[in-house]
């Protein structure tokens, strides 16, 4: 595909004995990507393998036209687990200013990183203290850190309140309209009506990609919701 971020091709993961992604093919662009499905569909499992942190039985994961996890990635991909990673002793600037040197980048993109996710008057906050919708953007900075190309987020807003939640959405599109792509996991299907694009995906197939108006007008549904019982129960498609 032209434009392709992501390119994967017969992506085969195993993990715990049990065969989690069974050869998956996926094409991902540029925008907002969603990536929907149920708990323990292998969601996070599918991100990891993008980022390059995943052991992959077989299969090919190329982002940016190298293959997942090599080096020149390093700065390129942001990750942000399900798992916050931030230090709670550390004040959001602290925290920021840390990880730039992990990476080896001026202290300079930490400022950038806190002013694009709008916590410039947070920035002496102890983390610990913070809102979890805070705190999540703290994780969010970090990934942020030296303006990658490609964001992963893994369930960014799991727990947050409606508010909070449509604020992360807007702030995942003003991070795409700036260049770079952001792929975003979610079990809440309410979501999926703020990404440009959408991957369904169930026991470790992706059984729906495209705008999620498309998925519902090929289901002849009025919601994404029932567009995914259609497929999964063998409606048209
Ligand atoms: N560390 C692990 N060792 C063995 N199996 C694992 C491990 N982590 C996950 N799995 C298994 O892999 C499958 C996919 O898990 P994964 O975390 O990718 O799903 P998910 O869709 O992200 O779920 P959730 O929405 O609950 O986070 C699950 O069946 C899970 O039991």
């Amino acid at each position: 595909m032209v434009n392709s971020i992501v390119e994967i091709a017969g992506l085969r993961v195993v993990r715990g004995g049990r065969v989690v992604l069974a050869g998956l093919d996926l094409d991902i662009g540029p925008g907002v990507t969603g990536l929907l499905g149920p708990s323990g569909c292998g969601k996070s499992t599918l991100l990891r393998s993008i980022v390059g942190v995943q052991r992959v039985a077989a299969g090919t994961v190329t982002v940016l036209g190298r293959p997942a996890g090599s080096r020149p990635l390093r700065d390129r991909v942001g990750y942000q687990t399900q798992s916050s990673s931030v230090y709670d002793d550390l004040t959001v600037a602290e925290n920021l200013r840390f990880f730039a040197r992990v990476l080896g980048l001026p202290p300079a993109v930490a400022e950038e990183a806190l002013a694009a996710v709008d916590l410039g008057s947070h920035r002496d906050a102890v983390v610990g203290r913070l809102s979890g919708g805070q705190r999540s953007r703290v994780g969010l900075a970090v990934a942020l850190l030296g303006t990658p190309a490609l964001l992963v987020l893994d369930e960014p807003t799991v727990g947050l309140d409606p508010v909070l939640r449509r604020d992360l959405w807007a702030l995942f599109h003003r991070i795409a309209a700036a260049g770079t792509a952001v792929l975003v996991s979610s079990h809440v299907m309410d979501e999926a009506e703020r990404c440009d694009a959408l991957l369904l995906m169930r026991e470790g197939r992706i059984i729906a990609h495209g705008p999620p108006a498309e998925i519902k007008a090929a289901q002849g549904v009025d919601d994404i919701e029932s567009a995914f019982l259609g497929l999964v129960e063998g409606g048209p498609a």
